[in-house]
């Protein structure tokens, strides 16, 4: 369509759809957000990050990251949401107009666009990206086991049909590369969220070793706050902690590569619901999800700005 202000926020999207919105809104939003290609998926499709700045260069940054598994819908769903949220604060909200007076966020939608599009061509419950090798009969590596910090370690999987397939080694997906890369290269990301569902949980590194990280204080702290803010919402408990202590031992994971990479406020999402709908949440759970979960990323992105 012409604009987004046709655009349902309460509905779920094609790859198509999405990425119309993004030329739309970067468009209309063109003072504040603008559209950067980091790379191409496996299957050559853009991989996109929308960039919100409001000037300087190279500014401290936030970089949230939604839908690395195809499959969770609602995380795509509530990271258009909180984009629009973004542009439509700015100027009135106290913890957005700091933030973005001093610092940019990026925020990359789709960034398992291969795997999303097959979830809505032949298989809704689709994970990982679509990647072939030679000799290998099994489609697809997790994108959540490819990073390099812990590669191959107890909760990732060598074998290709496996749904934690690590892949041939770390950072072989173009979906991930194309973030290392980006990350690497920008050398002053300050915060990385990486939103996945279901189980309405906020954890931080580490996945691949029960061991606590050297700010493990502050950080349970930061996500205490951050669940109680989103539970006056709507009254969603989340629980929250180390993802080795609080979920289950994984490796190759994104927040580990980003907090080993210097990244202190790492922190990944399991959203809505603790397994009634799963991953089939329902599309009328769409703004409710994110309209709470926005108040946890700001309480993040408060106390980023601030340390
Ligand atoms: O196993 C996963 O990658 C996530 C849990 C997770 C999330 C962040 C870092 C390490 C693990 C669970 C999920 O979101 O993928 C849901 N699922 O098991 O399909
Ligand atoms: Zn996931």
């Amino acid at each position: 369509e012409r604009s987004t202000s046709s655009f349902s926020y309460s509905s779920y999207h094609t790859l198509e759809e999405i990425y119309t919105w993004i030329d739309n809104f970067a468009t209309e939003h063109s003072d504040i957000a603008s559209k950067i290609r980091i790379g191409y998926s496996f299957e050559n499709r853009s991989i996109i990050v929308l960039k919100f700045s409001t000037g300087g260069s190279q500014r401290p940054a936030i970089w949230i990251d939604t839908g690395i598994h195809a499959r969770e819908w609602i995380t795509h769903a509530t990271g258009i949401w909180t984009a629009r949220k973004i542009v439509n604060e700015y100027g009135k909200d106290r913890i957005v107009t700091n933030v973005l007076n001093a610092m940019d966020i990026f925020m990359e939608i789709v960034s398992n666009p291969d795997g999303f599009a097959f979830t809505h061509s032949m298989n809704r419950l689709w994970r990982k990206n679509k990647s072939s090798r030679p000799g290998i009969f099994c489609i697809g590596v997790d994108l959540n086991r490819n990073w390099k910090s812990g590669f191959g370690g107890n909760g990732s999987n060598n074998n290709p049909c496996s749904e934690t397939y690590h892949g041939p080694s770390p950072q072989s997906e173009p979906e991930v590369a194309a973030i290392v890369d980006f990350i690497t290269a920008h050398g002053n990301i300050k915060a990385l969220i990486s939103i996945h569902s279901y189980s309405q949980m906020l954890m931080y590194p580490y996945g691949h070793t029960l061991e606590p990280v050297s700010n493990q204080e502050e950080l349970y702290s930061l996500a205490k706050d951050a669940v109680q803010a989103l539970y006056e919402v709507h009254g969603m408990e989340y629980i929250f902690g180390s993802i080795s202590t609080t979920l289950y031992v994984a490796s190759g994971i994104t927040v580990d590569w980003a907090y080993d990479s210097g990244i202190k406020y790492s922190f990944s999402f399991e959203l809505r619901d603790t397994g009634h709908y799963g991953f089939l949440l329902p599309a009328a759970q769409i703004v409710p999800t994110a309209q709470e979960t926005w108040l946890a990323i700001q309480t993040i992105m408060e106390h980023t700005l601030n340390h």
